[in-house]
C-alpha cells in the first residue's frame, strides 16, 4: 500500500502558508518543510559573507558550498546553516528585506530544490511542503495542491498585529508588497495552476483554512 501524502501549499508573504502548513500536518501527522527557511538562511550566509549582491556567480558558489539542516517537526521547525542554528535570526526584519536578492538567482534555486526533494523522500513523502514554487516546480506530482492567498491589506493588518508595538509600517509593507513583486518574477504564486486549488484566507480563521485543505485530501 502507497500511504505517501505529500501536500503543497504556494502563496504570497503572509497569506498564512507556514501557520496552515503547520496545523495541517500536525492534524495529519506528517512532517512539515518550510522552503522559505532555506532561502532565508541562505541569505544570512550572504550577507555575513560581505560579498556584494551583483557577485551572484560567488553568491551561487556560497550557497552550494553551505550546508543546510532543517527540522521538519511541524511544532518545532528549525533551520541550521554550516552548523550553527539560525532559526531566530532568519525573521529578522534584515534577512526579510535581503532574502529576494538569494531567491531571485536561479542557479540558487536549482541548488535548493533538489535537496527539497531529498528532504521530501527522506520523510517517504508523508510532508506539507510550503513555499512560492512547490505546486508548480518542487513538487507538481503531490498529492494536494493548494495556492493560499489573502488580500495584502489582511496580510499586511496580519503581520503587524503579529509584531505588535515592534512592527515598523514601511517595513512591513516592503516586506509584503515589494518582496512579492520581486519574487513573483521567479515563481509564479498569483493565480493557481493547472490542478492547483485555490484557497482565499482573506475572511477565514485559521483553523478553518486548515479544514479547507485537509478535505482536500483524497479519501483512500
Ligand atoms: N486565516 C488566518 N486568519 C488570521 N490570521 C492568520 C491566518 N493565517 C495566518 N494568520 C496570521 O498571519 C500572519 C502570517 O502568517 P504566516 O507566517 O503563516 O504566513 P506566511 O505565508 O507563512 O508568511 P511568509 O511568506 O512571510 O513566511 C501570522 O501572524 C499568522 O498568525
Ligand atoms: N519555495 C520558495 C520559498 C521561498 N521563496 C522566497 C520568497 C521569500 O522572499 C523568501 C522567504 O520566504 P518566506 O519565509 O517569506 O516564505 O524566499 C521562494 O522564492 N521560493
Amino acid at each position: 500500500m502507497n500511504d505517501s501524502l505529500l501536500i503543497a501549499i504556494d502563496g504570497p508573504s503572509g497569506s498564512g502558508k507556514s501557520s496552515t502548513s503547520r496545523g495541517v500536518a500536525e492534524r495529519l501527522h506528517l512532517a512539515y518543510l518550510d522552503t522559505g527557511s532555506v532561502y532565508r538562511a541562505a541569505a544570512v550566509a550572504w550577507l555575513e559573507s560581505g560579498l556584494p549582491a551583483s557577485e551572484t556567480q560567488a553568491i551561487t558558489e556560497l550557497v552550494a558550498e553551505s550546508v543546510f539542516e532543517v527540522g521538519t517537526d511541524p511544532t518545532a521547525p528549525t533551520i541550521a546553516v554550516n552548523g550553527r542554528d539560525v532559526t531566530d535570526e532568519i525573521r529578522d526584519p534584515g534577512v526579510a528585506s535581503q532574502v529576494s536578492t538569494i531567491a531571485t538567482i536561479q542557479a540558487i534555486r536549482d541548488i535548493v530544490t533538489e535537496q527539497f526533494r531529498q528532504t521530501i523522500d527522506a520523510h517517504d513523502r508523508r510532508i506539507v511542503v510550503e513555499g512560492r514554487d512547490i505546486t508548480t516546480v518542487v513538487a507538481p506530482d503531490a498529492d494536494v495542491r493548494v495556492l493560499l492567498v489573502a488580500d495584502p491589506t489582511a496580510r499586511i493588518a496580519r503581520r503587524q498585529a503579529e509584531l505588535g508595538a515592534r512592527a515598523d509600517s514601511d517595513a512591513v509593507v516592503d516586506q509584503i508588497v515589494r518582496r512579492d513583486r520581486d519574487d513573483s518574477t521567479v515563481s509564479q504564486f498569483e493565480t493557481p495552476a493547472e490542478g492547483v486549488t485555490l484557497v482565499d484566507s482573506t475572511h477565514l480563521s485559521l483553523d478553518e483554512v486548515i479544514d479547507a485543505v485537509v478535505a482536500l485530501v483524497p479519501q483512500r
